[in-house]
């Protein structure tokens, strides 16, 4: 029988106390509590040892109790006045009690017979009564002597004195379940312990050890990798931080170089304007976006490209005809934050561009909307683009099939017809979900040349916006979109990222 140390010391112990209360077993063999709980719970199980319980109700002192037990009860200190001067007020008695003591010390000494209160000029007047001379110890004293003796006393037992509820009451005593534990040796266990070789165990293999070759002497600490353990919450990732990394990791994987910011903050001129999006649009609503109140204004860009997107909106470029109206460099200043990812496919473009090339990035963005468990006024958009000399527009279907599935895990793939202002032509997609069905997926299609050459490009560039969060709500298994920035400990710490 293959027992651990800690067992064959308790079990040699327990051989020669044949019975014991648990917390003598714990002083005996000098172990931690728990230590001797799992060898005692262990010798039983192979039938060496057995472990009683026995709960009960016990009665014991409260911080109050306890100093009643010091002082003296509030009705005797009064009655020792009382004793004293025969005639009281209650402000004779103030002396001896508390405030607290003193508003039921009426009601107290009257019940006991101890005084006759009554009232002489508007004051109430306590005067003692043959009773109140005589009086002597009563059940309730001894209930607390009792107490005080013994600390913890049954339940049972305080009753035949007085109601464990009139203590509580008088917030004297309160009450407690204690579990007694007694362990006993079983035969089986007598039998084996004069036989139990008790050697010291190691937990950890050191160089020394092995050094010196004592490790052939000692006996090594099995572990039960199976035991139940409590449970540890170390720091890890935000889910849906996590979510959007391991979309990044993807990506960067596929070869594509991201494209970084640092402000939420952008001008029209790169969220609109280098995008070929018109100032006339209405309220260039195609994306309700918001504005910065404080500060308004930010600042353009060089001037020559200014000039360039300025003529592309004004008299078109590349064979175009414009959109034929005065743009407006006040309008393009204008702050708001970021209502697409595309503004900064925009800036990459215009920074300059490695052809080929395969940019993305991963935005967070701003459009006005009504908070609900499906929509967020902020959320996360891949926005990218591939550059490069023979591109055309089945390369980029090609591509977004291979994102749908990469990315969400998608089976089949649907293509739209769409509008955007800075492409052409334009694609919508939605990818089939097993569990989700058709999920829209985002928005697609070839720059515009009047972007592009206005950003100084001459070669064709296919471009992309994917909606994000509805994929990281399947991923992270929640139908509540605002679970996403949720600081509900419990899913922080048990939100599994399914990929
Ligand atoms: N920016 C568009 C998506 C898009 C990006 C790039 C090209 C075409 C469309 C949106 O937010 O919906």
């Amino acid at each position: 029988m293959e027992l651990s140390y800690q067992e064959k010391l308790t079990l040699i112990k327990l051989n020669e106390l044949k019975k014991s209360k648990f917390e003598e077993l714990v002083k005996e063999t000098g172990l931690e509590q728990v230590a001797v709980m799992r060898a005692v719970l262990g010798l039983q199980a192979k039938g060496l040892a057995k472990l009683h319980e026995r709960s009960e109700r016990v009665v014991k002192l409260t911080e109050t109790g306890k100093r009643y037990a010091e002082v003296g009860l509030p009705e005797w200190r009064a009655l020792k006045v009382l004793r004293e001067k025969k005639k009281v007020t209650l402000d004779d008695l103030r002396e001896v009690l508390s405030d607290d003591e003193l508003k039921p010390i009426v009601g107290l000494l009257r019940k006991e017979g101890w005084a006759s209160v009554r009232k002489e000029d508007g004051k109430l007047v306590l005067e003692i009564t043959e009773k109140g001379l005589k009086a002597e110890e009563r059940p309730i004293d001894g209930a607390l002597k009792l107490l005080v003796e013994r600390e913890i006393v049954p339940v049972k037992e305080i009753e035949k004195l007085v109601p464990v509820k009139e203590l509580k009451r008088r917030k004297i005593g309160e009450e407690e379940t204690i579990t007694e534990r007694t362990v006993e040796i079983t035969p089986e266990g007598e039998e084996l312990a004069p036989k139990v070789e008790l050697k010291r165990e190691v937990s950890v293999l050191t160089p020394e050890l092995i050094k010196s070759g004592k490790w052939r002497e000692v006996e090594f600490r099995k572990f039960d990798i199976k035991a139940p353990v409590r449970r540890i919450y170390p720091g890890k990732k935000q889910p849906y931080r996590a979510f959007l990394d391991k979309i990044r990791r993807r990506l960067i994987e596929m070869g594509f170089i991201e494209m970084t910011v640092e402000s939420l903050i952008e001008t029209q001129f790169w969220n609109f304007d280098a995008l070929f999006q018109p100032q006339n649009h209405p309220a260039r609503e195609w994306t309700d976006t918001y504005q910065l109140k404080y500060p308004k204004t930010g600042f353009l860009p060089e001037k020559e490209l200014v000039e360039r997107v300025k003529a592309a909106h004004e008299h078109g470029l590349a064979g175009s005809r414009g959109w034929g109206y005065v743009w407006s460099p006040e309008r393009a200043m204008l702050l708001m934050p970021r209502a697409h990812g595309t503004a900064l496919s925009g800036r990459q473009l215009a920074k300059g561009v490695e052809i080929p090339g395969k940019y993305f990035t991963i935005q967070r963005v701003f459009r006005p909307d009504v908070l609900d468990r499906t929509h967020l006024i902020e959320f996360n958009q891949i926005d990218g683009f591939v550059v490069g000399e023979d591109l055309n527009f089945r390369h980029l279907l090609g591509i977004l099939k291979r994102f749908a599935v990469e990315i969400a895990g998608a089976k089949k793939v649907k293509f739209l017809p769409d509008y955007y202002p800075f492409t052409e032509p334009s694609v919508q997609m939605s990818a089939y979900h097993p569990e989700l069905g058709w999920v829209e997926f985002g928005g697609a299609g070839i720059f515009r040349e009047e972007m592009t050459k206005a950003l100084g490009i001459d070669v064709p560039v296919i471009a992309w916006g994917i909606g994000i969060d509805r994929l990281a709500m399947f991923k992270l298994g929640i139908d509540d979109i605002r679970y996403l920035f949720s600081y509900d400990l419990r899913w922080l710490r048990e939100a599994k990222l399914v990929w």
